[in-house]
């Protein structure tokens, strides 16, 4: 579903060129849910603008579902961390989901019931004639979540979604995520400093480091598509991998010039 190959992004300093990725190379299957974790300062969100077609890479190149990636890509939608500046606030719940089908020309009452189906997804049926600023922050990123899937993406791409929100709503938001996966069948790329729920969500985890970064590491998780926020984190395997995270992240940090630290990364648990 997502090809990246040979990737690098080099920015135009005020002084001096900036590389940041340096002949980076991923793939993402069709319903894969992929974590992305790395020292803060990576080079993570600028991988993410690369993919989403919202910066072109200096070099190499982005496909997605087979498509050279060369503008934001009708396949893929973006779910950022900042759901209060994502949602319109004059529009109603249901406005805001239905957005993206305006631009696409659907008739409104076609838009309407589509978005009203992706509420529903989200747990959120009852609340669409209301507005964003009416709802607690868990909703409002259930919102923007649905609002990404209303034109039905074959890839979403979420940059620390759940980072915003407290312990409890971020729980609930993980497991809407892997039902969202289960139901739909799309492809998740999800950015977290987060290393306890990159075990928990991915089938894989990648790991970026270097300066300039690329892929350090990928590991397979092996615990299916159906987890359980209890039973999967008390399994034994769940410890060993996040300390094999954690021990990848500070290995390629002891390398590079400037350490990365586990400082760096917020451990739950
Ligand atoms: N538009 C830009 N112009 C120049 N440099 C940039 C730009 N955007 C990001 N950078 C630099 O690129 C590097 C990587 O930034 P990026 O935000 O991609 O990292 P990140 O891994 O997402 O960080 P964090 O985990 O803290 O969110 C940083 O040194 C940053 O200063």
């Amino acid at each position: 579903m997502l090809e990246v190959r040979s990737l690098s992004m080099t920015y135009a300093g005020p002084e001096s060129p900036r590389a940041v990725l340096d002949d980076l190379n991923l793939e993402v299957a069709a319903s894969e849910f992929v974590c992305l974790v790395g020292p803060s300062g990576v080079g993570k969100t600028t991988l993410l603008r690369c993919l989403s077609g919202l910066q072109r890479p200096t070099h190499g190149e982005v496909r997605v579902g087979g498509g050279l990636v060369v503008e934001p890509p009708a396949a893929l939608s973006v779910v950022f961390q900042d759901y209060s500046r994502s949602l319109f606030p004059w529009m109603s719940v249901v406005d805001n989901v239905a957005l993206p089908l305006r631009a696409q020309g659907v008739k409104r009452a076609k838009r309407l019931a589509r978005a009203a189906e992706m509420l529903d997804e989200v747990g959120l049926a009852d609340v669409r004639k209301q507005y964003p600023w009416q709802l607690s922050g868990g909703m409002q990123q259930r919102v923007a979540i649905a609002r990404a899937l209303v034109d039905a993406p074959q890839m979403l791409l979420m940059d620390e979604p759940f980072a915003s929100v407290d312990a409890q709503t971020r729980f609930d938001l993980e497991d809407l995520a892997l039902t969202i996966r289960r139901d739909t069948g799309v492809s998740i790329l999800l950015v977290t400093h987060d290393i306890d729920e990159s075990v928990y969500l991915g089938d894989r985890i990648v790991v970026l480091s270097g300066r300039p970064a690329s892929v350090a590491t990928i590991l397979d998780v092996p615990f299916g598509h159906r987890r359980d926020q209890i039973r999967t984190r008390a399994d034994p395997r769940f410890a060993e991998i996040r300390t094999e995270v954690l021990v990848r992240i500070q290995g390629a940090g002891e390398s590079e010039a400037a350490p990365a630290s586990a400082a760096n990364l917020d451990l739950v648990g």
